[in-house]
């Protein structure tokens, strides 16, 4: 059995970890560490967990701790400061936070507004879109698990770069997310009077998002990538829904666009590429690891519009960061993964 940690354990993520790793059959949770609440039983954070997971919440020591892997699901400027401690002692980390996926320090002080982590880290940390990852068991440490918007947005675009389809100077991004994509704490966007029958887009040309987008489609497209990102805050919980615009380099039916991403993704299980002519719905997808992708073509105008849906904290953090965990240890893709989504 893996021994894992889980650090940041009263959020949002963390409760997503438990909730998925409680019924992996390769895994055994042996820590959930929390600053705030270490000494606490877990069922006085969350009752729905009682007699499910059976450790109380406890204080990380670096120094101390002994398992397989740590995923730390914290805010920024968190896990940078006990990653390469825990490296050097032979753990592997699979981080959720955005601590370890710029490559570049600077872009990374601009956007999060924090001092990067330790270079030699960062250059060793591998950032993994589970569908394309790199990762390898022998020589991967430190896995930086994506974004939730940049999963939904680049599971879209990867095909199209890839096969160079689209004029690169012509992506928009128009995406839209549920409140838990701010995580636990009180936020004032979040907050019930303010996010309640309301509907706005928020940090357009500033969200942290866009670089780490612009990075992973640069490496795809082997140039350098600049899109428009806007992300907009819904009345809903979960779910994630973006709407992509690109311009094809070429005429192309809907058909063979279709026929093009079922193909790419064929061999891979969470990405459901939706008949032509149904665009996906945030609740077909709820509560499960799936990224559901819908495809339309507008011949008139050589346009392409993409459609994808996920659960923000399941394929968008904590589903994927196990679905890398699989593929790090080379358990099968699927395991603790399961779930179909919840519906209605
Ligand atoms: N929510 C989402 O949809 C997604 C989140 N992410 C990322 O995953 C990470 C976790 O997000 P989420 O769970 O939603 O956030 P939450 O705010 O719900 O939880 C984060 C937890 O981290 C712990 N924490 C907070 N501050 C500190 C600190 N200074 N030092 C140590 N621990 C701290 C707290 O738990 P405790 O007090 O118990 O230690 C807190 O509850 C974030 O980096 C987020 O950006 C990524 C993709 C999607
Ligand atoms: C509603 C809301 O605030 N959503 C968050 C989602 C970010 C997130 O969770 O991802 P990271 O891991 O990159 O922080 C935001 O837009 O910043």
């Amino acid at each position: 059995m893996l021994e894992i940690g889980i650090v940041g354990g009263s959020g949002y993520g963390a409760i997503e970890l438990m909730r998925l790793l409680n019924q992996h059959k390769e895994v055994k949770i042996k820590y959930v560490f929390s600053h705030s609440k270490s000494g606490d039983d877990i069922k006085e954070t969350y009752p729905h967990l009682q007699d499910n997971i059976n450790v109380p919440f406890s204080s990380l020591d670096v120094d101390k701790v002994d398992c397989d892997l740590i995923f730390f699901a914290t805010p920024s400027n968190v896990s940078k400061h006990f990653i390469p401690k825990l490296i050097k002692r032979g753990i592997k980390v699979i981080d959720l936070s955005g601590d370890f996926r710029l490559k570049d320090p600077a872009v990374y002080e601009k956007y999060y507004g924090e001092k990067p982590a330790e270079q030699s880290v960062l250059d060793e940390a591998e950032y993994s879109l589970a569908e394309w990852s790199n990762i390898n068991k022998n020589s991967t440490n430190v896995i930086a698990n994506p974004g939730c918007f940049p999963t939904a947005i680049l599971l879209s675009l990867h095909p199209l770069l890839e096969n160079n389809l689209i004029n690169k100077e012509s992506i928009i991004i128009d995406a839209k997310t549920g409140v838990s994509g701010a995580g636990r704490s009180l936020s004032q966007n979040a907050h019930f009077g303010e996010a309640n029958e309301n509907f706005s887009a928020y940090k357009i040309g500033t969200h942290k998002h866009t670089p780490e987008i612009e990075q992973y489609l640069s490496q795809v497209s082997g140039s350098d990538i600049k899109v428009m990102f806007t992300p907009h805050l819904v009345p809903m919980t979960r779910g994630i829904l973006a709407t992509i615009y690109v311009d094809l380099n070429e005429h192309m039916t809907g058909e063979a666009l279709y026929n093009l991403y079922s193909k790419i993704y064929e061999e891979k299980p969470f990405v459901r590429i939706r008949a032509l002519g149904e665009l996906p719905k945030t609740k077909e997808v709820l509560g499960s690891n799936f990224c559901d992708i819908g495809i339309y073509v507008d011949e008139e105008r050589n346009k392409a519009v993409i459609v994808a849906v996920i659960d923000n904290l399941v394929k968008g953090a904590s589903g994927q960061a196990i679905q890398n965990m699989n593929i790090l240890y080379g358990f099968n893709e699927n395991e603790g993964l399961n779930l179909l989504p919840v519906y209605p």
